[in-house]
């Protein structure tokens, strides 16, 4: 049986990532960057398609697995009666290239471990070459290789297209694995010191963790996130992915199945959010750096989302030799929604530089440049329709968010003017372009018989993005529409008290609000939304509630992925997401480290 998504656990070194099972098997690894090619994709299929495993002989599912604390190794341990082993497992910090370590430690008894390996490049589609070098297991496939190696060298053989290793551990034997990607044509990689990359990998993350300026109660959770948040952060170019994989279904068997491994303005603006008001400067600084490169030219082409370099062609295919994840197809690699229109991404920018501007990041001269361009072309496409922040593939809509967050970048734009004499803008005109949109959105997005704001302009749909209104600042938390509105969203959009993104009711037919066949889960940001809007207007203790139920929705090793399904009780869509850790972090903010409502 496939493992559920909150089965898997993340290891990485800040420039790609791998998801380990609780049955110690490495399913998903993507080598040398987030976004290339998996060498192992059991995950979206069978072991055929590649995997890892390092686990007693005999053995099923582990019976404890934890990160050591504040860092990202992950140990994993088998406990009998009488014996007990543990792996643990980590992606050092890169030199030159990437690494994974696996370190097996004998902790009672003695037990015989077993590691199967099967390689396979191009997302499980490649069965590469073996031969021997220098004590190494040499795998290659096109500009791919592999070198495996272990520390006590340890007996391997092939057989069926995989590699074996199998031997005995007592208490306080250890054997390390080393796996070292490296480009087929060059020489054979540096070797690795796994006992030291061990020794490290927990310095440097605690020492990184160590930097959370948050203290309050669930600190723990909170940390959990940054570190997921940092250990999706591309460290060459500050870039953030949006998840580590590609693909897991939001609904299973299903169709709704993305490439998260790129970097969403949105997605990416809310972590910043999320790192700065932390006390993580430099990550916010590298990224907004990533921002200014990426957007730099003709604010016309401005891309919703780019690669992890700042590439603006992300061409969307499918990888059809998969058969996804408990058959949820098809596979998709890269993300056609790079060409939609998202209004939403020129407020979320303007807010975001406002944000890094107040909390003391050094400005760059062509920031306000750059902003003061995106303003001048905001101000001739907002009244146009757009996909809305969802990316619905439906026809173009006037999405009331995305109009919200068109006056959230002009408010910004004015109130930057207004803290810095030494700026020059269009102050007149943006006040007034803020002031028209305002006018706007109360006048078309608003249902005044319902009392609440709408999906879309005349829609009678409601959309969990309308939770942001009083956050944003667009309407003060107690105007009674944004009672109404975050009223109206519970009793509509709830399940089980986790908000769906949009109205289920359509979901099932092929005419859904979003153009999809097909269900999903509820969205676990929106449910974070919907915990900050109930603190907002005053209800803490019920805000309180939802965000303790949402941590309970953590797997055992503090990771949520994109979605939940309340009646399945298991989590859905990739994972794990930025976004949700974002959420789980801001609420945590609002509700225990800011002004105490109600
Ligand atoms: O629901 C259809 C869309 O789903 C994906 O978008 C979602 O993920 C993005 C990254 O986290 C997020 O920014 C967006 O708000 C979400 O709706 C997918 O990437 C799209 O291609 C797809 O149309």
């Amino acid at each position: 049986m496939h493992p559920r998504i909150e089965d898997y656990a993340l290891i990485g070194d800040h420039q790609t990532a791998a998801l380990v099972s609780n049955r110690g098997s490495i399913d998903w690894l993507c080598l040398p960057r987030f976004d290339s090619a998996a060498c192992f994709a059991a995950l979206l299929g069978t072991e055929e398609n590649g995997h890892w495993r390092i686990a007693p002989t005999g053995a099923g599912t582990c019976t404890r697995r934890a990160y050591r604390k504040d860092t990202l190794v992950l140990d994993t341990e088998w406990e009998t009666d009488d014996r007990a082993v543990r792996v643990t497992d980590l992606m050092p910090q890169r030199d030159r290239a990437p690494d994974v370590v696996r370190v097996v430690e004998g902790l009672a008894g003695r037990v015989t471990v077993r590691s199967t390996i099967r390689l396979r490049f191009d997302y499980g589609s490649a069965v590469p070459w073996m031969r021997r070098s220098d004590g190494h297991r040499v795998a290659v496939a096109g500009p791919d290789s592999v070198w495996l190696r272990s520390e006590p060298e340890v007996r391997t053989w092939s057989e069926d297209r995989a590699t074996y290793a199998e031997f005995t551990v007592e208490p306080g034997e250890k054997v390390a694995f080393v796996l070292t990607w490296h480009p087929s044509h060059e020489p054979r990689p540096r070797l690795v010191d796994p006992y030291e990359s061990l020794r490290t990998s927990v310095h440097d993350w605690r020492a990184w963790a160590a930097h959370c300026r948050y203290d309050g109660p669930y600190r723990d959770e909170v940390v959990r996130s940054l570190i997921t948040l940092k250990a999706l952060t591309y460290e060459p170019t500050g870039g953030i992915v949006a998840a580590a994989t590609t693909s897991l279904p939001e609904e299973i068997g299903g169709v709704r199945n993305w490439d998260y491994r790129h970097c969403w303005l949105r997605d990416s603006t809310l972590t910043l959010g999320a790192l700065l008001a932390c006390g993580y400067q430099q990550e916010a600084e590298a990224w907004r750096d990533w921002l200014l490169r990426a957007v730099a030219g003709d604010p016309a082409d401005l891309r919703i989302m780019y690669g992890l370099a700042g590439e603006r062609r992300l061409p969307e295919y499918e990888l059809p030799w998969l058969a996804g994840y408990e058959n949820s197809r098809p596979v998709r690699i890269g993300n056609d929604a790079i060409q939609q229109r998202q209004l939403d991404v020129y407020g979320e920018v303007m807010d975001s530089l406002t944000l890094s501007r107040r909390s003391g990041l050094p400005a760059k001269p062509q920031m306000w440049r750059m902003q003061c361009t995106l303003m001048e072309y905001l101000r001739s496409v907002w009244r146009e329709p757009d996909e809305g922040l969802w990316e619905v593939r439906g026809p173009r809509r006037h999405f009331t968010h995305s109009k919200v967050m068109s006056w959230a970048a002009a408010d910004r734009a004015v109130r930057t003017l207004e803290d810095d004499p030494e700026l020059s803008g269009d102050l007149d005109g943006w006040r007034a372009l803020r002031d028209e949109i305002h006018r706007e959105v109360c006048a078309r997005g608003y249902d005044a018989e319902r009392n609440t704001f709408t999906q879309s302009y005349g829609s009678r749909e409601l959309d969990a993005s309308l939770l942001l209104i009083p956050r944003m600042g667009f309407l003060p938390p107690d105007d009674p529409r944004v009672v109404g509105t975050v009223d109206a969203i519970r009793e509509e959009l709830c399940h089980d008290g986790f908000v769906r993104r949009y109205s289920a009711d359509h979901l099932s037919s092929t005419a859904s609000v979003d153009g999809l066949p097909g269900s999903e889960g509820t969205f676990l940001v929106c449910s974070f939304w919907l915990a900050d809007a109930l603190h907002l207007t005053g209800r803490t203790k019920e805000a309180r509630e939802l965000f303790e139920r949402l941590l309970g929705l953590t797997n055992d090793v503090g990771l949520l992925a994109e979605e939940y399904d309340p009646v399945a009780g298991r989590q859905l869509g990739n994972f794990p997401q930025a976004f949700s850790h974002v959420g789980l972090v801001g609420t945590a903010l609002a509700l225990f480290d800011g002004d105490e409502a109600g």
